[in-house]
């Protein structure tokens, strides 16, 4: 089966990433750092735990927002860690967010809870480099992998790792949830106009709920305080936020406002 996806039909800011993320890692050598041999945690086992589990990300810099914050990537993750976020998310890609695979590793020695690489999957081999740095999931993004969905989520099985498979409306979902996802993003950042809608999470958890899905479900992007995440707590496992975590003065404590513990 080919596994190249056809990029020339992803539309806006996410049509450019992607296409440039494949010219950059098309011609990519096999990892040349051996698989990390540190424990590699199941991220969907963290989502499972009782209550709204928090995925805190690593986020320097974004399309839609511009600068977010210099920051050091273990000193942050260490933080979200004592503030009970149950997993991280690490941004990989270094152009349009200023990560890389050095943050992931920076990341993956300071803290032991499950790190999601969170990059533009377009090809196989940023799978088996994501299981080389320690990941223990991948993001697959719906909209730019289309069809092959379901194949980069058994590549990344037979990787040993989970995956993050991200959809924004109700066509995506359908590709999700024949994928066989174990764990569904529902993104309220379109990624084409950067819009954020935070009615799409509920909307689509609802109707993936409604359609059988029994595995995580994630919200993600464009939260900032409690409140917005009362809705999420009788369907959703877990909420994905970055910007407003890391653009705080004190990463700990924004953790547990969130995570009502403090
Ligand atoms: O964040 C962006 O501007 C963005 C633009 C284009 C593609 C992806 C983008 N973000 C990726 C994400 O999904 C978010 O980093 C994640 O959900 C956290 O969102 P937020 O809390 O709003 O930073």
């Amino acid at each position: 089966m080919r596994l190249e996806p056809d990029l020339s039909r992803v539309p806006g800011v996410l049509g450019e990433i992607s296409r440039r993320r494949w010219a950059e890692v098309v011609d990519l050598e096999p990892p040349s750092f051996p698989p990390t041999s540190q424990p590699r945690p199941s991220l969907l086992e963290a989502l499972q735990a009782p209550g709204l589990s928090l995925i805190a990300e690593v986020k320097r810099k974004s399309p839609s927002q511009g600068d977010i914050a210099q920051l050091d990537p273990a000193q942050v993750a260490q933080a979200y860690a004592k503030g009970g976020a149950r997993a991280i998310s690490v941004l990989t890609e270094p152009h349009y967010f200023a990560g890389s695979n050095a943050d992931l590793l920076a990341v993956r020695q300071a803290v032991g809870l499950p790190i999601l690489r969170k990059d533009f999957t377009v090809h196989p081999r940023q799978l088996e480099e994501a299981r080389a740095l320690g990941a223990s999931a991948v993001l697959l993004i719906v909209a730019v992998l289309g069809e092959l969905t379901g194949a980069y989520l058994e590549l990344a099985q037979q990787q040993g790792l989970d995956a993050l498979v991200e959809v924004h409306d109700e066509a995506e979902l359908e590709v999700a949830l024949s994928s066989r996802a174990q764990i569904l993003g529902i993104n309220n950042r379109n990624l084409v106009d950067l819009k954020i809608d935070r009615t799409t999470a509920p909307r689509l958890g609802r109707l993936a709920r409604e359609r059988g899905f029994g595995g995580a479900l994630v919200a993600e992007s464009g939260y900032s305080h409690p409140a917005e995440l009362e809705e999420l707590h009788s369907l959703f496992d877990a909420v994905l936020i970055g910007t407003s975590l890391a653009r705080s003065q004190d990463w700990q404590a924004a953790v547990q406002k969130l995570t009502f513990r403090s």
